[in-house]
């Protein structure tokens, strides 16, 4: 799996204690992270009046560092700091700076504002006076930045534990934290820089990285691109919506069974009309089918819950999206092997219930118990196989909320399942070109338009 990878806190202490204990000097550390962060904040600032917040632990240390590198290039700080610094690296920093420290709780604003209150360290919300504070100072600031998290929010699951405020820049160090992805606290943050620390980070968890894909062989045919089918319902629309784009992810032929025909293409795609449920067993008893996708306008009666038996009974790979989860979640059926499932936030919790941790630990408690790779979608959206492998994808577009994209992805999936026959892979890959897609798409598009942008995204990855 390609990308950044992600650490909870007690994970990059471990990776940092490793570091330590290969030779590493602790506050050598400290400078390099300090330095990578002044250099960022050098590059993306104004120079202008420049105000450090520092904390009490090595967070508020890296302030320091900052503090005294950006004084030496000539801009004009001040330190503010909450408390007496606590560690010995954070002390040490602080002896460095040789500037006066003002009492963060009576400090000016400044026209830039660099948070290094709290980060990985923070234990439980800030104190209401010294969230306001903040949020106070930041309110002010023309330019905000957050020195690995901004202070207040949990590093392994992105929620606030006080008010924070909004930043726009923050500098990841080492590693990309789940707060960095997860919502609401991703959402607080313009932009995200990650500042290598050249530290070993070992993790089944990254960041979504870009797809990475091959044109068909010149010995390809439409089989061996990859059959598609999927079954309709009760609404048309969805599931023409999902077949159309498996038809554009890449895949070499797609067929679609339902009640209905089309009255318009694209042509491409094989409609076969069904009238009762044993004509669909015969229709999708195919063995060349990569990918079975059922779900997307399905319906909820007897007759829809019919059809996902039909699809369960089949050996295929299956894709289940929207009212198939739903059903699913009254069914106790084995799923076939290599599946994958599309809930959006309440379906996964009707087929899952309420699970304990962060978006990633209930996607990746969900993949192991279905024995199927989760796409738990949202503005965060969490990939997660059954092995403990996940990729979170994070920064798509907001405009992606709107009806119908949700069935696009679904065809997506079934696409790079049929093209691959690796879930994994196939989902992560559909995320990605399902998020370029709508970045081509630009404001106020409606799912169709993720079709014709599809081919664009795709050529991207080649
Ligand atoms: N990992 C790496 O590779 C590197 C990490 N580096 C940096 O280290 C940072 C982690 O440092 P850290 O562990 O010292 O934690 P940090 O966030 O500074 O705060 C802990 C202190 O705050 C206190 N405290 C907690 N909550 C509080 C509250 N609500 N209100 C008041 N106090 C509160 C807590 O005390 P306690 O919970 O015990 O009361 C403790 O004293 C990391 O984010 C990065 O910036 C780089 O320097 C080098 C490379
Ligand atoms: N605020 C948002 N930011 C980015 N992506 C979003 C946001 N809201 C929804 N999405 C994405 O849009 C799609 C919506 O899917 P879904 O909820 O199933 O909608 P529908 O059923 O209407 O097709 C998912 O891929 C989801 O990740
Ligand atoms: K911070």
């Amino acid at each position: 799996m390609t990308g950044v990878p992600i650490l909870t806190a007690a994970q990059m202490r471990q990776a940092e204690q490793a570091a330590f204990r290969a030779g590493t000097d602790e506050y050598a550390l400290m400078e390099i992270a300090g330095r990578a962060a002044a250099e960022i904040i050098w590059r993306a600032g104004h120079r202008r009046d420049t105000l450090v917040l520092c904390g009490p632990g090595n967070n508020g240390g890296d302030g320091f560092v900052i503090a005294r590198l950006l004084k030496e290039r000539g801009v004009p700080v001040r330190v503010a700091a909450l408390c007496d610094s606590r560690t010995a690296s954070a002390q040490r920093a602080r002896a460095g700076w040789d500037g006066p420290v003002e009492d963060m709780m009576i400090a000016a604003p400044a026209v830039q504002l660099v948070d290094a209150l709290f980060g990985t360290g923070l234990s439980r919300g800030l104190e209401d006076a010294v969230a306001a504070r903040l949020c106070w100072l930041a309110e002010d600031a023309a330019l905000t930045f957050a020195v690995d998290l901004p202070s207040g929010v949990e590093t392994d699951s992105g929620a606030l534990l006080s008010a924070v405020p909004h930043f726009g820049l923050c500098i990841a160090l080492g590693a990309y934290k789940p707060a960095h992805l997860l919502h609401p606290a991703a959402g607080l943050v313009d932009r995200l820089v990650l500042a290598d620390l050249g530290i070993e980070l070992p993790s089944h968890v990254h960041r979504l990285g870009p797809a990475e894909l091959t044109a068909p062989g010149a010995d390809s045919h439409k089989y061996t691109r990859g059959l598609v089918a999927v079954i309709g319902g009760a609404m048309p629309g969805a599931s023409l919506l999902a077949s159309i784009a498996a038809a554009r992810s890449g895949a070499g032929s797609v067929r679609r069974y339902a009640h209905d025909l089309p009255s318009a293409g694209p042509h491409a795609i094989v409609h076969r009309q069904f009238d009762d449920i044993d004509e669909v067993t015969g229709l999708v008893s195919d063995e060349r089918v990569g990918a079975l996708l059922v779900g997307p306008g399905l319906g909820l009666d007897a007759k829809a819950a019919a059809l996902l038996d039909v699809a369960l009974s089949s050996a295929h790979p299956l894709v289940l999206d929207a009212d198939a989860l739903t059903l699913l979640a009254r069914k106790d059926r084995p799923l076939p092997p290599d599946s994958i499932l599309t809930p959006h936030e309440g379906e996964f919790h009707r087929l899952f219930g309420v699970l304990p941790g962060s978006k990633i630990d209930r996607a990746r408690s969900a993949a192991r118990s279905s024995g199927a790779v989760v796409i738990y979608k949202g503005p965060d959206s969490v990939i997660a196989a059954p092995d403990g492998r996940v990729a979170v994808a994070s920064g798509m577009s907001s405009w992606l909320s709107t009806a119908g994209t949700g069935d696009v992805l679904a065809g997506l999936v079934a696409g790079r399942l049929a093209v691959t026959s690796d879930p994994l892979r196939a989902a992560c890959e559909a995320v990605w070109l399902h998020g370029d897609a709508a970045r081509r798409c630009g404001a106020a598009f409606v799912a169709d338009d993720l079709l014709d942008a599809l081919p664009a995204a795709i050529a991207a990855r080649l």
